[in-house]
């Protein structure tokens, strides 16, 4: 609907679409780096293209998968969101500024658990609450949700060395989740498990996610994985990378009902998961097979 302004042309009164939680705008990321002495002993620098053109809008609330093989930048990105990586020439936006250090609105997971071994799986929940500045007994009370909320009730006690490692990744994963941060950088969470480990805690985030997208209080998550099952699982959007230089060479909307998380086991084997993932690894293969006879990706 138009509406006309004091001053003549019409306005429109439709609502502008919301700006993106994130953008990545033209980036480019090049690490200079040593090269080996040559028999004189002279040493020289060569330049590696970590990124090439990146250039990709999320939306808050979205759950986002970057995938690809090793190498394609994908932690370079999830660097940058956290204010650890400043891009070489380009711009990276959060929330409407350059991302910086440090973010109290960010949880950062890694795929090796990352606990502090001299802490118990409490004090290590308690970690992000303590550099947010919440008193002892409110601290206590959310890593005890927390624990049991990715069902570690009963093991708060334990040390890093007494948990298994699927039990150190729910525990990583509490204390990503324990300060209610709004965007979460997932750098390969699960990788490290086996695949019913994996499943049942894909199954346990995907649950706690999908649990907290009806309301105001929705997560966006950039989630970085090699696996593209995984990505197809989990995500709202699949993001494609391809390494030497990393660039997109995909970006595609998932489409599967939600919520997912109960059903995640079955899902895998439905035609349309089959249809797609398997439609994302020949754009993959034509792309990376485009690049070895070097055309431009389709
Ligand atoms: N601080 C750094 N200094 C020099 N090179 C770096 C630095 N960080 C990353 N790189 C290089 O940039 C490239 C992209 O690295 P990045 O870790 O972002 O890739 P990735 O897709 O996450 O890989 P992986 O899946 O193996 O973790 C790699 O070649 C890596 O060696």
């Amino acid at each position: 609907m138009a509406t006309r302004t004091e001053n003549g042309p019409a306005a429109t009164a439709e609502p502008s679409a919301p700006s993106p939680l994130i953008s990545f705008k033209d980036v480019h990321q090049v690490f200079r780096l040593q090269s080996a002495k040559d028999e004189n002993g002279a040493g020289g620098t060569r330049d590696l293209v970590a990124l090439q053109g990146i250039d990709v809008e999320i939306h808050s609330g979205q759950f986002v998968a970057l995938v690809g093989a090793s190498g394609c930048g994908k932690t370079t990105m999830l660097n940058m969101l956290a204010g650890l990586v400043h891009p070489t020439s380009g711009e990276v936006v959060l929330d409407g500024t350059a991302p910086e250090l440090p973010n109290m609105d960010i949880g950062y997971m890694f795929a090796r658990d990352a606990l502090l071994p001299w802490r118990t799986a409490r004090k290590n929940v308690e970690l992000p609450l303590e550099t947010r500045g919440w008193n002892r007994r409110e601290r206590q009370d959310r890593a005890r949700e927390m624990l049991e909320l990715v069902g570690l009730k009963g093991r708060e006690s334990q040390y890093r060395l007494q948990l298994s490692q699927g039990m150190r990744q729910r525990v990583a994963l509490a204390r990503t989740l324990a300060a209610d941060p709004s965007l979460l950088l997932m750098d390969e969470p699960f990788a490290a498990l086996d695949a019913r480990t994996k499943l049942t805690l894909q199954a346990e985030f995907l649950r706690i996610w999908e649990q907290h997208q009806g309301g105001d209080r929705r997560k966006t998550v950039v989630f970085v994985t090699h696996d593209l099952q995984e990505a197809v699982l989990l995500a709202d959007r699949v993001i494609v990378m391809l390494p030497h230089p990393g660039r997109i060479a995909e970006d595609r909307v998932i489409d599967l009902p939600r919520p997912r998380a109960e059903d995640l086991g079955e899902i895998q084997f439905t035609d349309e998961f089959q249809r797609i993932t398997h439609d994302l690894f020949e754009r993959l293969e034509g792309a990376i097979g485009s690049r070895a006879e070097g055309r431009a990706p389709r």
